[in-house]
């Protein structure tokens, strides 16, 4: 056997990934070059899906990213720390890093490419973004020759699963998180997902591609799911909408993007709309490609454990191809990295300010039963140039009228310019949900 693993984490994906790497069949066959050396965990009694050679399991994976013997580490143990060191110290040790860790890529990409740069090492991501789904090596080779315009994503399983439910069944948001609890969709502690966090990290991956440039994770605009009620999914389904968790990078102008996830309404005709259960969709749009999407399951050990072996195979690939002298000197090291596979920001990308944005909105209004109120929402909405798709009054809660309105596409600024007018008017009671809309 050729190549040898140092895999850190041995849980969901690094179980997935030395059963898919264990049986070869009917697989690349490049796959019988690799052989599983090492693997690191923090228990070592702990009962494991897969069965290892005596002497791979280990508590020291300090120990496995600066052995000499290895050639890749895969890092599947999430995390920022020690993830970050390790997978750096292994990049300085001439190792060539696979990881699926999208919270350490989008805050520690830049540190950990320029690092694999100058130590001639690739550092591949593909399981970061979209589980199985290949969108970040495409992204990278076949679609680089676009422009691209905009990139969209349903990239978050738990919370698509979560809302498919409330939608289908008209269950309540906290019915539906416990459910996918028990049934082992969404981790123990939800947040990450449900506050729309796992989703920002993986926009910002995509986004550092395919507009070539490093973003500021902390400057991408996050909510999650948590206020979104039966009610705005049963107004948006009598609107013509569905309501997805969604990721967007797009170009503002020349300058400068939009990089933010929040719940939109999307148009039930959208390819995204039909986007369901724990799966992800990536929709992106270039010159002079048009529209692609990619489609399939975000998460799970077999699934991101193709992902994972794929760039495994692409480091393979490469190692092999490398001329006798190249190895001899320096094992890993690779002079000229191929620059489909590298990744590195030829740029820092420019955020737009987030009043600057231009979207539709979807507002819904609890208002006393007057007549003219909805005149006069008009008249505040009209003065702030926000121009309106459609107003509907559909029912009653407590007393109150209920009034759902749908903008044009408006800027962020003159939108929230309306609502502060809005608040002050003495038929408003509320405004309980206001959603940007695709
Ligand atoms: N699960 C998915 O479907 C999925 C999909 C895409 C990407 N990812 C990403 O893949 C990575 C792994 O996820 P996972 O679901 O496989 O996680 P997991 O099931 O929690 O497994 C984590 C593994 O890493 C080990 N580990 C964690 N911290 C350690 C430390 N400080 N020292 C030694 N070992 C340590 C754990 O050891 P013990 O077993 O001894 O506790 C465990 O084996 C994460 O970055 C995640 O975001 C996951
Ligand atoms: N928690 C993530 C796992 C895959 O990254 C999800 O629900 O999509
Ligand atoms: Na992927």
């Amino acid at each position: 056997m050729g190549f040898k693993l140092g895999i850190l984490g041995l849980g969901t994906v690094g179980c997935g990934t030395v059963q898919l790497l264990s049986n070869c069949d009917g697989r690349h066959p490049l796959l019988e070059e690799i052989e599983i050396y090492r693997v690191g965990v923090q228990n070592p009694d702990k009962p494991r899906e897969v069965e290892l050679a005596k002497g791979v399991l280990t508590t020291d994976l300090e120990a496995i990213v600066t052995d000499p013997e290895i050639d890749i580490v895969v890092e599947v143990m999430g995390g920022l720390e020690p993830a970050r060191e390790l997978m750096l110290k292994a990049i300085r040790n001439g190792k060539h890093v696979v990881t699926a860790n999208k919270a350490a890529i989008s805050r520690f990409g830049d540190e950990l490419y320029t690092a694999a740069n100058q130590a001639g090492v690739y550092v591949m991501l593909e399981a970061s973004v979209g589980g199985g789904i290949p969108v970040i090596q495409p992204l990278k080779q076949s679609l680089s020759v676009n422009q691209i315009q905009a990139v969209t994503g349903i990239i978050n399983g738990t919370t698509n699963y979560i809302l498919t439910r409330m939608q289908d069944e008209g269950s309540s948001f906290d019915d539906v998180l416990a459910d996918a609890q028990k049934l082992g969709y969404a981790e123990a502690d939800p947040t990450a997902d449900v506050e729309g966090l796992d989703a920002a990290d993986k926009i910002a991956i995509l986004a550092s591609i395919a507009f070539d440039g490093g973003i500021n994770r902390e400057d991408v605009y996050c909510e999650g799911i948590r206020q979104i009620s039966k009610t705005d999914i049963e107004y948006a389904q009598k609107l013509g909408f569905v309501i997805k968790l969604l990721g967007i990078a797009k170009k503002v102008n020349q300058s400068s993007l939009s990089v933010r996830v929040h719940p939109t309404l999307v148009p039930s005709g959208h390819p995204l709309a039909s986007i369901n259960g724990v799966n992800n969709a990536i929709f992106v749009e270039g010159e002079p490609i048009g529209e692609v999407m990619f489609f399939g399951p975000g998460a799970g050990a077999g699934a991101t454990a193709s992902a994972v072996s794929s760039d495994i195979l692409n480091l393979v690939s490469q190692l092999i191809s490398l001329p006798e002298s190249s190895s001899k000197d320096s094992k890993y090291k690779i002079p000229n990295l191929n620059p489909l596979l590298a990744s590195f920001h030829q740029k820092d990308c420019q955020l737009a300010p987030p009043e600057e944005l231009v979207t539709r909105f979807y507002g819904r209004f609890l208002t006393k039963d007057q007549p003219g109120v909805i005149g006069k929402l008009g008249t505040c909405f009209g003065k702030c140039g926000v121009s309106l798709e459609s107003v509907v009054q559909t029912g009653f809660q407590d007393k109150l009228a209920e009034i759902v309105v749908v903008t044009h596409d408006v800027t962020e600024g003159s939108f929230h310019k309306a609502l502060d007018e809005i608040r002050n008017l003495e038929a408003i009671d509320s405004i309980p949900s206001l959603l940007r809309v695709l």
